[in-house]
């Protein structure tokens, strides 16, 4: 049976080793086919989100689950497996090798040829770019192009859902309107997508559905377009902490976008 959302993370607790928890009660989901975009202060634990979602880190409690599946404590190569592909913060290409090179690396789990051959020729289509510099150093592209590269890698699997995490980082405003352009394609070609950024309002300009983590959990969700227009947002951003007593919309079903308070719990 079709699931409502391609990835559900449900009552998510996770931190790193004795330290306090990071996650504490986050639940946050991505519907097919759309842009869910976390923000929120340095540390809240936006990174620390995907790595949970991409296995690389065990939640304490909580559920993962990918497309109605229980995917909870599975590790990365599983969750490849299952659907989710990270694009980690920074850049990961293979500087000597080719931006072909590095593309194809991005199937190794793909053991059909035909399949193979089928993505690189839709990725060369998503973005012209790289089927330009296929046969170019990937070093000697710029960072925004090397983004693109990555991109492209991580949708050879054919993934359900592409974790980004700030792809914008170390770009300048023209590269990062361009990685934002390319983020939007991925999602009219159909690929769901989380994203983590720190340019939150340029993320939110371009995702549909913005969520705002705050003390280990999703403060506030919405239409991004809705947290975009919302004066209390950048508040949020100088280092204020959002209060209740400011409350936007008092139901917390759906899209609408509310104040979930489950920041200020506990
Ligand atoms: N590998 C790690 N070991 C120990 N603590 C970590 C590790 N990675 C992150 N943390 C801590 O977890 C908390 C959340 O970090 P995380 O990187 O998820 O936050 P973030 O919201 O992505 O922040 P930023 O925007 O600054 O990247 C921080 O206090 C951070 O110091």
């Amino acid at each position: 049976m079709a699931s409502e959302h391609l990835l559900e993370l449900v009552d998510v607790e996770a931190g790193y080793g004795r330290a306090a928890l990071v996650l504490r009660g986050l639940t946050v989901q991505v519907p097919p086919a759309q842009i869910v975009c976390l923000v929120g202060p340095n540390g809240a634990g936006k990174s620390t989100v995907l790595k949970v979602a991409s296995g690389m880190l065990a939640p304490r409690a909580g559920k993962v689950v990918v497309d109605g599946q229980d995917v909870t404590g599975h590790g990365p190569q599983q969750m490849l497996r299952a659907g989710l592909s990270h694009v980690l913060q920074g850049h990961s290409v293979f500087r000597e090798m080719t931006v072909g090179e590095n593309i194809s690396l991005g199937a190794f789990t793909v053991r059909d040829q035909s399949r193979t051959q089928e993505r690189l020729d839709f990725v060369k289509s998503l973005f012209p770019l790289v089927a330009d510099r296929w046969n170019a150093l990937a070093g000697a592209l710029s960072g925004g192009q090397q983004k693109q590269v990555e991109f492209a890698r991580s949708l050879m699997v054919d993934p359900k859902v592409v974790l980004l995490d700030e792809p914008s980082m170390g770009l300048d405003p023209k590269a990062t309107a361009v990685v934002f352009e390319q983020v939007v394609r991925m999602r009219d070609a159909g690929t769901a997508v989380l994203l983590v950024e720190q340019n939150a309002r340029r993320a939110l300009e371009s995702a549909d559905i913005g969520l705002v983590l705050d003390l280990g959990r999703v403060h506030i969700k919405g239409p991004a377009r809705q947290l975009l227009d919302d004066p209390k947002l950048g508040e949020l951003y100088l280092g204020g902490r959002p209060q209740e007593d400011k409350a936007h919309a008092t139901t917390t079903s759906g899209s609408t976008y509310s104040p979930t308070n489950e920041g200020h719990a506990g």
